[in-house]
């Protein structure tokens, strides 16, 4: 599977990037707000989007031929800044900051705006799952057992409303190239939406890993 790739990228330079693309994307998700909430008259949105019509020109100058990926430095620095939930350039990502234990537990909290709305003022059932897809394959890979999802079930406990918001995600077992992970976001008031899902590591990965075929011991994480 491509879409993983090495680089030389220095930690002084993997820093600059954070400090260049970081603030950038953040101006892109407070447009997309902004985009959703405005009541400017007529001729100021024809204005705006003339405007916005050049600055995306102006980037389309120099781009990549296809999505960012995810890319490691040679120390395994990770950078999956193309992610739609963690993604440092995805002005889609809210995005999480998660936080890893390698014990596999993993928590962030966040905040979900206008931009993911379904019910009105609630979040979409499908953000939500977006959210703990992400959430639980953090908790596989953190607690080096990663896989990609191949079973996700949801429990709609309670609405989600838009706002600040937590998840927390675990491993609840592992079986040679499997890991069964549970997770939850919660509101202030306790758990709206549950998940369990089946992760495995993927047979191109499997034969990276365990040349040899022994798929028993714990695979590496391309954590970062
Ligand atoms: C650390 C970084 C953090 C990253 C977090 C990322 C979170 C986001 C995760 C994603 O969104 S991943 C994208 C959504 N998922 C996919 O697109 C997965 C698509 N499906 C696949 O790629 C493959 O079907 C899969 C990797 C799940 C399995 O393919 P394999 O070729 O490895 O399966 P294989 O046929 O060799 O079967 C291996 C075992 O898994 C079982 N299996 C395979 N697919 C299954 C399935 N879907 N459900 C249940 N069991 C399944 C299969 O029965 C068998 O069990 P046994 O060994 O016990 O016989």
């Amino acid at each position: 599977m491509g879409g993983f790739q090495q680089d030389e990228m220095t930690p002084e330079q993997i820093e600059h990037e954070v400090g260049l693309y970081g603030p950038f994307t953040e101006v892109v998700r407070e447009l997309v707000d902004a985009t959703i909430r405005t009541e400017v008259d007529d001729d100021e949105i024809r204005a705006v989007q003339a405007e916005l019509e050049d600055i995306v020109a102006r980037l389309r100058r120099s781009q990549l031929d296809g999505p960012y990926g995810v890319r490691f430095n040679a120390t395994g620095h990770g950078r999956p800044w193309g992610n739609s939930v963690v993604g440092l350039r995805n002005a889609i990502a809210p995005p999480l900051a998660i936080e890893r234990e390698s014990t596999g537990r993993v928590r962030c909290e966040f905040h979900l705006g206008a931009a993911y709305e379904g019910p009105p003022s609630l979040v979409h059932g499908g953000v939500s799952a977006l959210i703990l897809d992400q959430m639980l394959g953090e908790a596989a890979g953190a607690g080096g057992r990663p896989g990609m999802t191949a079973t996700l079930t949801l429990h709609y406990r309670r609405a989600t409303p838009l706002g600040d918001l937590r998840a927390e995600a675990w491993i609840e077992r592992t079986e040679g190239i499997k890991t069964w992970a549970h997770g939850r976001i919660e509101d202030a008031e306790g758990v709206t939406v549950e998940a369990e899902g089946l992760f495995i590591l993927p047979r191109w990965a499997r034969e990276l890993a365990f040349p040899t075929g022994d798929a028993a011991e714990t695979p590496p994480s391309y954590a970062e």
